[in-house]
């Protein structure tokens, strides 16, 4: 069985492929155009995917011959999960191994934002470290703030606990269902999603993202955020309406916000919110460590290998496929 991997993962997920007899296919340059992924899908069994190539409908159209989709991620809003359980194609995704990695994210982007640390840092790396100011572009601290995280899963939960150890943040959180775990240990509140924005000291979203919610976050929900807050997104970019977060941010709407993706991704070069002293963008870090690549390597390999053996993929963006 042939295992398609369309850029270098860490050489764990590789080895085991290779231990389990699969023959693991990757293109020497692996920055391929769209063109070309197809061209490299349309002839294998199985697809490793790093990254956000969409497996839409021209996708299945073309490669009728892709058995299985083993992604290097826990998001899987790039797939269309109907098609592919319409067609029988288990879809694998990576739980868990990075919940802790895209928290500290979370956790950084907050304190970054709360304390103007890029903002800062940038004004040393350009020669201007500045005399002393009391009142120059002051932070704000954090301790017993609230905390409004929209979907409290496993990365919600995660950057909830932080904020509660750290800092003794109250914990509020509007998502699908109530999170039990989360409402005992640490004394979180579930509330309407109105509520929720109004409340919110640090409002972090973690909820998977659906095209339906594209621009949830927009010009009318600013508006009605506390003007002191933060709106951290580690999600995805497709959440929030970045124009007008750029309008909220100037005008003074909220206070300040951190993100690890953005609207559009990559961020273009010339994005006014780059400009902003109370904003802090990331390149779509939250996973990048070595431990959660590893483990992200490890999970989807599993996947493949037991797919390859006629066994139900352990980790599984559609267990209803079986
Ligand atoms: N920045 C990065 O590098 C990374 C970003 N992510 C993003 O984080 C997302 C969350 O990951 P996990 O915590 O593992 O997922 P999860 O499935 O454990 O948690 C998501 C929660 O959001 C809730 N939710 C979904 N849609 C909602 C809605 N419309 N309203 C209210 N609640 C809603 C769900 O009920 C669930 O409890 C991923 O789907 C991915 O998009 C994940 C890893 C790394
Ligand atoms: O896993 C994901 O969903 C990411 O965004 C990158 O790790």
């Amino acid at each position: 069985m042939k295992v398609f991997i369309n850029k270098r993962i860490p050489e764990t997920g590789i080895t085991m492929l290779e231990e389990a007899g699969l023959e693991v296919i990757i293109p020497e340059n692996d920055d391929l155009s769209h063109e070309e992924w197809l061209e490299y899908c349309k002839n294998t069994d199985t697809i490793l995917n790093v990254g956000a190539n969409k497996f839409d409908q021209e996708f299945f159209e073309k490669c009728p011959n892709v058995k299985a989709i083993a992604l290097f991620s826990v998001g899987f809003d790039h797939v269309d999960i109907k098609e592919a359980t319409k067609r029988n194609i288990p879809v694998g995704n990576t739980p868990d191994v990075l919940s802790r990695a895209t928290s500290d994210v979370a956790f950084l982007l907050m304190q970054s934002v709360s304390r103007r640390a890029s903002f800062y840092f940038q004004k040393v790396k350009d020669g201007n470290w500045g005399n002393f100011d009391p009142l120059y572009e002051l932070g704000q601290e954090l301790y017993g703030k609230t905390l409004g995280i929209f979907g409290l899963g496993r990365i919600g939960f995660e950057m909830a606990q932080k904020c509660k150890k750290a800092f003794g943040m109250n914990i509020i959180y509007h998502n699908r269902n109530h999170n039990e775990e989360a409402e005992k240990e640490l004394n979180a509140k579930y509330v309407s999603f109105d509520k929720l924005i109004e409340q919110s000291d640090v409002l972090s979203i973690h909820a998977n993202f659906k095209p339906e919610k594209s621009d949830l976050f927009n010009a009318s929900v600013f508006e009605k955020m506390k003007k002191n807050s933060i709106f951290i997104n580690t999600a995805r970019g497709g959440f929030h309406n970045q124009k007008d977060l750029y309008q909220a941010l100037v005008s003074g709407q909220i206070w300040g916000a951190g993100l690890d993706v953005t609207n559009p991704e990559p961020i273009e070069d010339n994005d006014p919110i780059l400009q902003l002293s109370n904003v802090c963008v990331l390149p779509h870090i939250g996973s990048a460590t070595i431990e959660a690549r590893n483990g992200m390597a490890r999970l989807a390999a599993e996947n493949i290998i037991a797919f390859s053996k006629g066994q139900k993929m352990p980790h599984i963006a559609n267990p209803e496929v079986y």
